[in-house]
């Protein structure tokens, strides 16, 4: 068998089209762009080179940018001002902070000073706290794209067993609370560096999430004939950036998708998603 690719590239292209038709209703309504706002802080070539991507969707789909940047130095209360000051701009509609932050400053403050209704990227506690009970909230936007993505495709969710391997805030920890709503009615198994038997759970799962930042961690021998696998993990390595499923899982999948074009590129047109949410929420409320 090889594997039916979860294309994300293309999906996220359908959607930031069906996204820019809205943007261009709102500005026309409101008078002016829904604007995203990105938080970076340090020179981190990787989080440098997502923030970048992240201004060039916007700008293609009709989005303003706000572009925030701290040199790697930078105190908690430096950070906390350029919070402040997006909090209060009527420009910014939304805005993320790019993680991870350098290691001196405390990035769970950060975080809970955001107003939650321009949380991009659905991380803030409250929001996170929302997504837990069920209440409308910006949802993460991996999670998210997760979703989105095998709906598009159909792959099958109501009572799908699903191995989420990897227990991060943006990934692992929040995936479960979408996939187990009554809407998607999966089963998910979360595993860590801790659990026992690795492969036994992988093996079980009809859908695997693998988000653990391991290189080639989910082997071939480890899956389902016929699964469906999610690749979110992406590793810098002297030969480029490494997924966390091993390349000869394809030809044991049922469905891949792959790092790169897969889950990242819905990552990102997620994160438009939710901006064009809370501006239409803005637009209604006034
Ligand atoms: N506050 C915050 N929100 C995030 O959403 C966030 C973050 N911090 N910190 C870092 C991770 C990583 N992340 C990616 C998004 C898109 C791709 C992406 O588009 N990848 C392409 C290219 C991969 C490549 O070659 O670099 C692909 O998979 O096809 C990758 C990684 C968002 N993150």
């Amino acid at each position: 068998m090889t594997a039916q690719l979860l294309d994300g590239k293309a999906t996220a292209a359908v959607i930031r089209r069906e996204l820019a038709e809205r943007i261009a209703k709102l500005t026309a309504l409101t008078g002016r762009p829904p604007g995203l706002g990105t938080v970076l802080v340090g020179d981190d070539p990787g989080s440098r080179a997502y923030v970048a991507g992240k201004h060039h969707d916007c700008a293609e789909a009709g989005i303003a940018s706000l572009r925030r940047e701290l040199p790697a130095d930078a105190t908690q209360h430096q950070v906390e001002d350029v919070i402040d000051e997006l909090n209060a701009d009527p420009a910014c509609t939304g805005y993320i902070v790019q993680l991870p932050l350098p290691r001196h400053l405390d990035a769970g403050a950060v975080l809970e000073r955001m107003d939650p209704a321009k949380d991009a990227d659905g991380l803030h506690p409250v929001n996170l706290g929302r997504l837990t009970l069920g209440v409308e909230a910006p949802l993460p936007c991996t999670p998210r794209g997760i979703v989105e993505l095998l709906r598009r495709y159909e792959v099958p969710l109501a009572g799908a067993r699903v191995c989420v391997v990897g227990r991060g805030i943006t990934v692992g920890r929040p995936i479960g609370l979408l996939l187990t709503r009554r809407s998607e009615n999966a089963t998910v198994t979360l595993c860590h560096t801790g659990t026992k038997g690795l492969a036994w759970h992988v093996r079980e799962a009809d859908i695997v999430v693998a988000a653990a930042g391991s290189p080639g961690l989910i082997t071939k021998d480890m899956l389902r004939p016929g699964a469906a696998v999610l690749d979110v993990g992406i590793t810098r390595t002297e030969h480029g950036p490494a997924g966390d499923v091993h390349p000869e899982a394809a030809e044991v999948a049922g469905w891949l998708a792959p790092m790169p074009g897969g889950v990242g590129p819905m990552t990102r047109a997620m994160l438009l998603a939710n901006v064009v949410e809370a501006a239409e929420r803005n637009a209604t409320a006034v």
